[in-house]
């Protein structure tokens, strides 16, 4: 990566005095990051020791500039600068320093190594810690996903972290701001007693979930002289970024350090704060302006042209209710195409035809476009990327919170290992079977699986459902075919070898044997299938880092099985939290829910926002047990969130995404409508209304120039 020719601020940015602190602010886009990274050259080329130079980000994706940068301009042998958030940080500080604080952090075994749990790993616990609470009736009353209502429960002590309150007071604050029917109430207790246990729990068998991690850096380890000297001496010059995106507690510890650092430039994205519901307070950062000798604001975006700008300009005043004619400018038609469909598919054909024609016809990187939406089910992604397909359109999707369990990879290995493991009392179902064997065995298309399944299928007194081949009848043995017989008999042996030899493999050394010595061999459906591959070795990673943490519990249970457990948990859906990485095909169509699109931060010149209709894009999701704004730092403990104030956020929320959306588009959006939504409604969101206004006051407009 090659920095572009610098313009004037960026290189006053850059060459500023080693002593100085800059705090820097602009529109998303204007060239804010770049001037970071021409700073971290200008202190390398001035002779700063790269191990001096801190590079600090709310979020791990938002460095992906500065390691581009440095993985293509290696620097002289020697140190790095360090690039971190703040969890990490607080992880790396916490490993070096923890004799030093283990035991006035209130942990049982202080002498012992904690054990820093993962998302997943930290629902596993918290599953292990509320299940006896289920059992006695907590949470009768909320119809919600189990892995939701653990995941809510961490939220909570993530936001008690972040925004720096007791733990203890969650409840309370929640149930002081509760405008809802009293009944609900109780449900706010009810957390507060499962996250203090959790708390406890970790606290007793050394687990760090994220929230201890920080609450452990900010209570102890920064409060120590020694730790604050070691990272103080460590780390002489600063490059803060997108400091909007992160939370108060980094805010607190960067205004504490701020003084001590030799220089420091501080990144400020203009309406940001995209990262809200995981503690980001774009109003904490904008006080760390007053740390700075200076603050500099940057010029307008260079990615978003003047159409686009104007027309966001519009559509943000549209959803406010305060636009006139007078400030649509006849440009602002050339920033925007309305493509209105009556039924959903229709809208996704159209959107799909437009692609087409972009790329077939005006040579348009099928990169250059992204399709966003405020959700994305599998039913839309699956259609939007068969129409795709059929287009000859590569196309990658963005669903973060695709959970590994319904990766079809991931449900063959499963059955498989429940096939392996008769005494885990697990039998898969003839459907798990029907699916595997068609997943498994390359060639058996769902009919002859299914013949197989039922002449092959054993009687259900034996432990091994699966009966040898030659036992089938010939007829059938010919309409399955002989080779996808072998295949299967290969299997099957494999697996009663497995059997037979009577000693359990762990997991993840039962999965990487099986996927070695069977799965990706030629005749088999993971041979030459990368994404298969990929997702058996995440899920082979999940198992090893489920392993590692499982040691307080192995260690008092005599004959537990880590494999066992998993698959529990797996099948209960509280390990579902898994990141799927997907396999990136670089020059393709981005498919992905419009918050995803923003945070990634990665400008398009084409995007198509779906189902303009939809409530998505205002409302926000549900959470019965937790809540962004009330637990936060602008919230007043003690008030109550009435209607006013879910409205007045829902509005600003929109506007924050049409200014995300739009800040990050260089050329063209296509609103596309539906007039009867995915489910068969009729629906008419905000974005609709706001957007049906800006065309309103245009025709308003026309009508009076003619
Ligand atoms: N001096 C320059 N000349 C030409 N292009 C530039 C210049 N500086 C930055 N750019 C380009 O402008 C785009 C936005 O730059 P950059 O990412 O630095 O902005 P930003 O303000 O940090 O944006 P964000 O806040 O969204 O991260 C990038 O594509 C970058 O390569």
């Amino acid at each position: 990566m090659s920095l572009p020719e610098f313009f004037s601020t960026q290189r006053q940015i850059a060459e500023s005095p080693l002593n100085r602190k800059i705090f820097l602010h602009g529109e998303p886009g204007s060239g804010k990051t770049t001037a970071g990274l021409a700073r971290l050259v200008f202190l390398l080329e001035s002779g700063i020791p790269a191990e001096q130079i801190l590079i600090l980000l709310p979020q791990r994706t938002l460095a992906q500039p500065y390691y581009d940068y440095l993985a293509q301009n290696p620097l002289p042998p020697g140190g790095l600068p360090t690039i971190v958030t703040l969890g990490g940080l607080s992880q790396r500080t916490i490993q070096l320093f923890w004799p030093a604080i283990s035991a006035e952090a209130g942990f049982a075994q202080p002498h012992q190594p904690p054990l820093f749990l993962t998302l997943e790993t930290a629902q596993y616990y918290m599953a292990k810690v509320v299940e006896p609470f289920l059992d006695q009736g907590y949470f009768e009353q909320l119809v919600i996903d189990r892995n939701r209502l653990y995941s809510q429960l961490l939220d909570n002590l993530n936001k008690a972290a972040l925004v720096g309150f007791a733990h203890t007071t969650l409840g309370e604050r929640l149930k002081q701001a509760w405008n809802g029917q009293s009944q609900h109430l109780i449900v706010f207790d009810q957390a507060q007693e499962c996250i203090k246990a959790f708390r406890e729990y970790c606290l007793a068998n050394n687990l760090l979930d994220f929230s201890l991690q920080i609450e452990l850096f900010i209570h102890h380890l920064w409060r120590s002289f020694l730790v604050r000297n070691y990272l103080q001496t460590q780390y002489r010059h600063l490059i803060y970024d997108n400091i909007e995106e992160d939370a108060p507690a980094a805010h607190d510890v960067i205004g504490e350090w701020l003084p001590i650092f030799d220089s420091a430039v501080l990144i400020f994205d203009l309406h940001g704060g995209h990262r809200i519901f995981l503690g980001a307070d774009p109003q904490s950062a904008a006080l760390l302006a007053n740390f700075c000798d200076e603050v500099v604001e940057f010029p307008p975006s260079l990615i978003c042209p003047p159409p686009i700008r104007q027309f966001q300009s519009a559509l943000v005043k549209s959803v406010q209710r305060q636009l006139t004619i007078e400030e649509l400018t006849p440009q602002i038609k050339t920033a925007f195409t309305h493509l209105p469909a009556r039924f959903y598919p229709e809208m996704v054909d159209r959107v799909c035809k437009t692609i087409d024609e972009l790329v077939h016809q005006k040579q348009v990187a099928p990169c250059e476009i992204a399709v966003l939406a405020p959700f994305m089910s599998d039913s839309l992604r699956f259609s939007l990327m068969n129409r795709l397909e059929e287009y000859q359109i590569p196309a990658r999707s963005h669903r973060p919170s695709r959970s590994l369990y319904d990766e079809p990879a991931v449900r063959t290995l499963i059955t498989l290992a429940k096939l392996a493991h008769p005494h885990w009392e697990m039998p898969p179902t003839r459907e798990e079977i029907r699916s595997m064997l068609v997943h498994c065995i390359a060639d058996l298309d769902l009919v002859r699986a299914d013949l197989l399944m039922q002449m092959g299928f054993a009687a259900k007194k034996q432990s091994f459902p699966l009966r040898p081949f030659e036992e089938i009848g010939a007829g059938g043995r010919e309409r399955i075919t002989y080779s996808a017989g072998l295949r299967y008999s290969r299997l099957r042996e494999w697996l009663l070898n497995y059997i037979e030899r009577g000693e359990e493999e762990e997991l993840d050394v039962f999965f990487a044997f099986l996927f070695g010595e069977v799965l990706s061999q030629p005749g088999y459906g993971f041979h030459d299938h990368l994404d298969d591959a990929s997702v058996t070795a995440r899920l082979i990673e999940s198992i090893q880092k489920f392993r590692q943490v499982i040691e307080p519990v192995r260690s008092q249970q005599p004959g537990f099985s880590v494999g066992f457990e998993y698959l529990k948990m797996v099948q209960q859906g509280v390990i579902s939290a898994l990141y799927l990485t997907p396999v990136e095909e670089e020059n393709a169509v981005l498919i992905s829910p419009a918050y995803s699109f923003i945070i990634n931060n990665r400008p398009v010149r084409f995007q198509f926002w779906l189902d303009c209709g939809n409530f998505g894009w205002w409302e926000r999701l549900f959470q019965p047990l937790t809540h962004p704004y009330v637990l936060s730092r602008n919230w007043q403990p003690g008030r109550l969130w009435t209607d006013v104030e879910e409205y007045e956020t829902n509005q600003q929320s929109l506007i924050r995404i049409i200014r995300g959306l739009t800040y990050r588009c260089s050329e063209h959006v296509f609103l596309c409508t539906s007039r009867i939504n995915e489910r068969g409604a009729e629906e008419r969101g905000a974005l609709l209304l706001a957007f049906q206004g800006l065309l309103r006051r245009l025709h308003q407009q026309e009508a009076a120039h003619e």
